[in-house]
């Protein structure tokens, strides 16, 4: 498993970091054996797991369960947990608290923060406590419902000079990586080159240190609306599709199960059972 030491190694010679989400067992398995840096256990899963049309519903519970399946399927990988909805905005104190939850519940080796400002303290605070941290700012989704939906951020100079300055200071207080997302690709470029700390892009161009994507996006089984900056490497969602419908097909037309799938009673207990062959 790398460390945050290496994530900065790699941002040094200029090795891209590759991080995807996981929220499952058999996700993080996958994307271990695939040989990814990072798995991020993002609260995107109240989106594409759970069917909420935010990330707002999303509970530190749910993190937690979602946080120890993923582990159980990654118990190799560098496993970053969101932290959810609204938990970091009460006292420091208390995020802190669920900060400790997290990590000991789900043995990740990170949590995931949105946003600088009153983020700040708590970073420094997170880390002072030996919790890793890694900042997120540019399109931060828990405050979607403020900055008018999912939209790119940054684009104007004196918003990108912003994200800029808070960039910094995320750095400044302790954050050991720092997630961009939806933001042009020549802000990302300039903050990337401003920072010491590893720079993880989503939407935010090629210039940064890694990239992360969210897993059902990648493989094609998303449902709802897929954003511009993702690609997609297959198209699973017409896959399982056809799976499902063939079974359907085959146990309605008396093809499914065949001798193939079931099991035999030899013919001397099926004598003594009920009297022989039926
Ligand atoms: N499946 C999924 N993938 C994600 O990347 C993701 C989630 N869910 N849920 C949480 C957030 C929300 N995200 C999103 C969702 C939509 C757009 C989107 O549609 N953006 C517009 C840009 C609009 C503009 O021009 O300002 C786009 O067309 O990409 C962006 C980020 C990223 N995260
Ligand atoms: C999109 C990534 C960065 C995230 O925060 C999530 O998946 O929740
Ligand atoms: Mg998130």
């Amino acid at each position: 498993m790398k460390s945050t030491t290496q994530f900065k190694a790699m941002k040094m010679k200029y090795e891209k970091i590759t991080m995807v989400t996981a929220y499952d067992y058999p996700s993080a398995k996958v994307a271990e054996q695939a040989g990814i840096d990072m798995i991020l256990v993002g609260d995107s899963l109240g989106m594409v797991v759970l069917g909420y049309d935010s990330t707002i519903p999303v509970t530190v519970d749910d993190m937690i369960h979602h946080g120890k399946a993923a582990r159980r399927g990654a118990p190799d990988t560098f496993l970053v947990v969101d932290m959810p909805f609204g938990v970091c905005h009460l006292s420091t104190d208390q995020a802190l608290r669920y900060a400790i939850e997290m990590m000991q519940k789900t043995g990740a080796e990170a949590v995931k923060i949105e946003g600088a400002g009153t983020m700040i303290p708590l970073i420094e605070r997170l880390t002072a406590a030996g919790i890793p941290v890694v900042a997120h700012l540019g399109l931060t989704p828990q405050s979607a419902a403020v900055l008018g939906g999912f939209k790119v951020q940054g684009k104007t100079s004196s918003e990108a000079l912003k994200i800029l300055e808070d960039a910094k200071k995320t750095e400044q207080a302790g954050a050991f990586m720092l997630v961009v997302e939806c933001i042009p690709h020549q802000l990302a470029k300039q903050l990337s080159e401003a920072l010491t700390i590893p720079t993880i892009g989503i939407g935010a161009g090629k210039d940064v240190d890694g990239q992360v994507l969210v897993f059902h996006d990648l493989i094609g089984y998303g449902t709802h609306h897929i954003p511009k900056f993702v690609k997609q490497y297959a198209t699973v969602f017409p896959t399982m599709q056809q799976a499902l419908a063939t079974y359907v097909d085959e146990v309605k037309s008396l093809t499914f199960p065949s001798e193939a799938h079931q099991f035999v009673m030899k013919e001397q207990e099926t004598i003594a059972l009920y009297g022989g062959k039926k």
